[in-house]
C-alpha cells in the first residue's frame, strides 16, 4: 500500500512514512492510492469480534508490511485496553431506527481518543526502529489537543506543540490541555481562531527548512492514520446492526470533515452505508456547500458546540479529490483559488456525485439546546453534549427523506462533562466529572500566550523543543 498526494506533486508513501509526514510536502493530504475493499464474506466473518481484533483486521490492508501484524496487533489492544466501556465505542438504541455511537470512553473523553491512543503508540514504536525524534504540531478547537497531549506526554521521542485559539475552547477541555505539565508538552493560546492555529500549523509544515529541521509531524487529521484509525468504529457499528446484510447510515457533527471522511472511507471498503448526514453548527460553511455546491467561508461565530466553531474543513480536500476523479493538479488550482478568494465552487455533476452519499443540516444554537432537553426527557435521563446534539438533530431533519428501515447512528463525539454549562443551562442537570478528572479544577496550568504570527510561533517552537538544528534530539 503507497500514499499519494491530493496535490499529486509529492512523492508516494509508505505507511511508517505517512504516519509521520503529516502534511505532503505540496501541501496536500495523503490518501491511499486504491482503497483496499472487503467482501460480503470477509465482513460477514468479522461479526462477533472484540474492538481490538476488528481494528486489526480493518487497519492491516494500510500497513503494506511496513509495520508486523503481530506487532500492530500488541499496539492496538494496549491502545483500547485504558478504554472504560468493554465495547470500546457502545451502541446505545433511541428509538426504532436511530442510536447513538458513544464514542467518548477514552482517557480524555472525546472519540479523538480513539485515533489517539493508538497513533501515541505508533509514534513510539515507528521512532525507535528509525532511531528518530519528531516535534508535532497540532491545531485544536479543543478535543484534538488534550487527547493528542494525553497520547504523547512524556515520550521520549516527541516533543508536541498545541495551539488552541485563546478563551474559545470550553474551561473543561482548557483544562485538560494546560495542567499536562510534561516537559516535552507545550501549551500555546493563540490570539486568533481555530482556522488560525490550523492555518498556522500547515504554515510550519509549508516551510521546508523548519519543517526538516524540526522533523515535524501532525497529530490533527491531515494525519492519514488518524483517519485509518476512525474507520474502524463505523465498521464495529454497522456490522453489530447488520452489515454486510443490512444498510446503515450516520450522522456525524463535523468541523474538519475528518470524521464524515473516515465514514467514506469506511463505505469506499465495503461497508454498506447508504448516507452520511453532516451535522454543523451555526458556522454551516459544509451545509451550505451540500446544498449550493458552493464552499464560501464567512467570519467564524462562537457557539456552544466550539469544537466545530470551524470554517476551513482540511479533510474536505479529501472529498474533493475523489469529486475531481483523483486529478491533484486541478485541485490544486480550486484550493489556490479557495485560498486567495475564500470560496470555489464545483460542478453540478461533481455535487451531484456528492449528494449521492452525504447531505448537510445546520443546527442553530436554540435548536442544539433543544435536542439535548429532549434526549434527556425521551431517553431515559440521557445526557448529550452540545456537539452530539448537533449530529442527532441533523439525524432528526434527514429522517423523513430516508429509509426508516435503514438504523440510523447519530456519532456521540464528546461526553457531556466536558461542556457542563451548555449542558446544565439546557437540562438542568450539571453533569459530573469522571473520577480520572474530578480534581481538575485544582490542577495546576501552564501555558503560554502567543500572537497569530508564523515567526512568533516558529520561535517558540525552536525554543522550546529538545531538538538541535542538526535533527537529533538534544541532550
Ligand atoms: C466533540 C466534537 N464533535 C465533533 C467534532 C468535529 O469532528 P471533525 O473535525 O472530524 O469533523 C469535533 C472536532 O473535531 C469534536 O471535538
Ligand atoms: N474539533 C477539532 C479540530 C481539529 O480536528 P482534527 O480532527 O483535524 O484534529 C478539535 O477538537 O481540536
Amino acid at each position: 500500500m503507497r500514499y499519494i498526494s491530493t496535490r499529486g506533486a509529492a512523492p508516494t508513501l509508505a505507511f511508517d512514512e505517512v504516519l509521520l509526514a503529516g502534511l505532503a510536502r505540496d501541501g496536500g493530504l495523503y490518501v491511499p492510492e486504491t482503497w483496499p475493499t472487503f467482501t460480503p464474506d470477509e465482513i460477514r466473518a468479522m461479526r462477533g469480534l472484540p474492538y481490538a481484533e476488528l481494528a486489526v483486521r480493518v487497519m492491516a490492508p494500510f500497513l503494506g508490511g511496513r509495520v508486523t501484524e503481530a506487532e500492530f496487533a500488541g499496539l492496538v489492544r494496549d491502545a483500547y485496553a485504558g478504554f472504560d466501556h468493554a465495547a470500546v465505542t457502545p451502541l446505545v438504541q433511541l428509538d426504532q431506527s436511530t442510536w447513538v455511537m458513544e464514542l467518548f470512553h477514552g482517557p480524555t473523553l472525546a472519540f479523538k481518543d480513539v485515533a489517539l491512543q493508538l497513533l501515541g503508540r505508533l509514534f513510539d514504536h515507528v521512532l525507535a526502529k528509525k532511531a528518530e525524534h519528531v516535534t508535532i504540531v497540532g491545531a485544536t478547537s479543543g478535543d484534538t489537543g488534550s487527547a493528542a497531549i494525553e497520547a504523547c506526554r512524556d515520550r521520549e521521542a516527541v516533543d508536541i506543540f498545541i495551539l488552541h485559539p485563546k478563551g474559545r475552547t470550553s474551561e473543561v477541555q482548557r483544562r485538560q490541555m494546560t495542567t499536562v505539565l510534561s516537559d516535552n508538552v507545550h501549551n500555546i493560546a493563540l490570539e486568533g481562531s481555530f482556522d488560525d492555529c490550523q492555518d498556522l500549523v500547515k504554515a510550519m509544515f509549508n516551510d521546508t527548512s523548519f519543517r526538516d529541521e524540526q522533523n515535524l509531524s501532525a497529530v490533527n487529521s491531515i494525519n492519514w492514520a488518524r483517519i485509518m484509525a476512525q474507520i474502524v468504529y463505523y465498521f464495529a457499528a454497522a456490522i453489530e446492526l447488520g452489515a454486510p446484510d443490512r444498510q446503515v447510515s450516520f450522522a456525524v457533527p463535523t468541523g474538519n470533515f475528518g470524521n464524515v471522511y473516515a465514514a467514506y472511507g469506511a463505505r469506499a471498503m465495503g461497508l454498506p452505508i447508504q448516507r452520511l448526514v453532516v451535522g454543523t453548527n451555526s458556522n454551516d460553511i459544509l451545509a451550505r456547500f451540500f446544498a449550493t455546491g458552493t464552499m464560501q467561508t464567512q467570519a467564524v461565530m462562537p457557539t456552544i458546540s466550539p469544537s466545530m466553531d470551524i470554517q476551513i474543513s482540511s479533510n474536505f480536500e479529501r472529498l474533493l479529490f475523489d469529486l475531481y476523479d483523483r486529478d491533484g493538479p486541478a485541485l490544486n488550482q480550486c484550493m489556490g483559488r479557495f485560498r486567495s478568494g475564500g470560496s470555489f465552487a464545483v460542478t453540478p455533476a461533481q455535487l451531484e456525485r456528492a449528494r449521492l452519499v452525504f447531505n448537510g443540516h445546520k443546527v442553530d444554537e436554540e435548536l442544539t439546546r433543544a435536542t439535548m432537553a429532549e434526549t434527556r426527557r425521551l431517553a431515559g435521563g440521557l445526557l448529550i453534549d452540545p456537539h452530539t446534539a448537533v449530529g442527532l438533530a441533523a439525524a432528526r431533519a434527514e429522517q423523513p427523506h430516508i429509509d426508516p428501515a435503514v438504523p440510523l447512528v447519530a456519532l456521540a463525539c464528546a461526553h457531556p462533562a466536558k461542556f457542563p454549562d451548555a449542558v446544565e443551562r439546557a437540562t438542568g442537570v450539571r453533569p459530573p466529572l469522571p473520577p480520572r478528572l474530578a480534581d481538575l479544577y485544582e490542577r495546576e496550568e501552564r501555558v503560554t500566550v502567543l500572537p497569530n504570527d508564523l515567526r512568533a510561533v516558529q520561535a517558540f517552537v525552536r525554543s522550546r523543543a529538545r531538538r538541535t538544528a542538526a535533527g537529533q534530539r538534544s541532550a
